[in-house]
């Protein structure tokens, strides 16, 4: 099997909050988040946050393994190549803009003489240049929404695991996010976590589905959205609903 440079694989994880609860992420074969952008879906409690934060390695599961471009991860190389923006990140109210994302590069091993360029670069790709020099404290909850992805990718990392990062966003900033992401995709993998599938078409190359913390599916946009029972496409929409309910069935 032939893997790209920048994809992830996760295979057969599982893994629970305690002995008793119920698996919060148990999957039974491989999943795949191939170069590009994968659509993380799912409802609420489907385990894409748990997902998420064991492929950063800030979970360590019960069984499985994460794999980039076919290799075998381990805690200390998921930490250091991959970048994983939370759904509520802790952003210190004393840092301005640009301080902030320069501690998140050097967090990650970028040396600090280069972590302030890498924070103005970042800054510029989210159109925040001009509050560099804001504190992160009087940021709106949206443009510091729009910091938070600036400090993600002033990582260099070329996996990007993003937890909801739209949810805040204006129409406006939504669409360019999606031209952002579209621009970095070409040479990283990128995981977005999100409830919103209406982007789906235009924003996205791959979709994953978990539910109960299974994979209910994995494969690309066009896919998810080839309806079964019909010749032609359906809604993303109505496709997220359908195999919700056959999954039910
Ligand atoms: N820190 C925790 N301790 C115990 N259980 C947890 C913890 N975090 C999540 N869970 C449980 O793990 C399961 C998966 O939760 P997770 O947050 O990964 O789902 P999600 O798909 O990201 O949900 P949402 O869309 O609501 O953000 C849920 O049953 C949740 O209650």
């Amino acid at each position: 099997m032939s893997f790209q440079a920048a994809s992830l694989e996760c295979d057969g994880l599982l893994f629970a909050y305690s002995r008793k609860s119920r698996p919060a992420v148990s999957l039974v074969n491989s999943i795949s988040f191939p170069q590009g952008r994968t659509a993380l879906l799912g409802p609420n409690g489907a385990g894409k946050s748990t997902l998420l934060s064991i492929i950063a390695g800030g979970l360590t599961p019960q069984r499985g393994v994460v794999r980039a471009g076919g290799v075998v991860m381990h805690r200390q190389t998921q930490i250091s190549q991959v970048a994983w923006l939370p759904q509520a990140p802790t952003v210190d109210r004393s840092l301005t803009s640009r301080e902030y994302c320069a501690y998140q590069a050097w967090l990650k091993g970028t040396p600090s003489g280069s972590a302030l360029e890498a924070a103005d670069k970042a800054l510029a790709l989210v159109g925040l240049s001009e509050q560099s020099r804001a504190l992160t404290h009087r940021l709106s909850v949206g443009t510091r929404a729009r910091l938070c992805l600036a400090g993600t990718l002033a990582t260099g990392a070329k996996y990007l695991l993003l937890d909801e990062p739209m949810a805040a966003l204006d129409p406006a900033q939504r669409r360019n996010f999606l031209k952002l992401i579209r621009d970095l995709a070409e040479e990283r993998a990128i995981i977005v976590s999100t409830h919103d599938v209406l982007d789906l078409d235009q924003g996205f190359d791959h979709v994953v589905v978990l539910r109960g913390g299974r994979c209910v599916f994995g494969g690309s946009v066009e896919s998810f959205l080839a309806g079964s029972e019909h010749a032609q496409r359906i809604s993303a929409t109505e496709a997220y609903v359908r195999l919700l309910a056959e999954d039910d069935a």
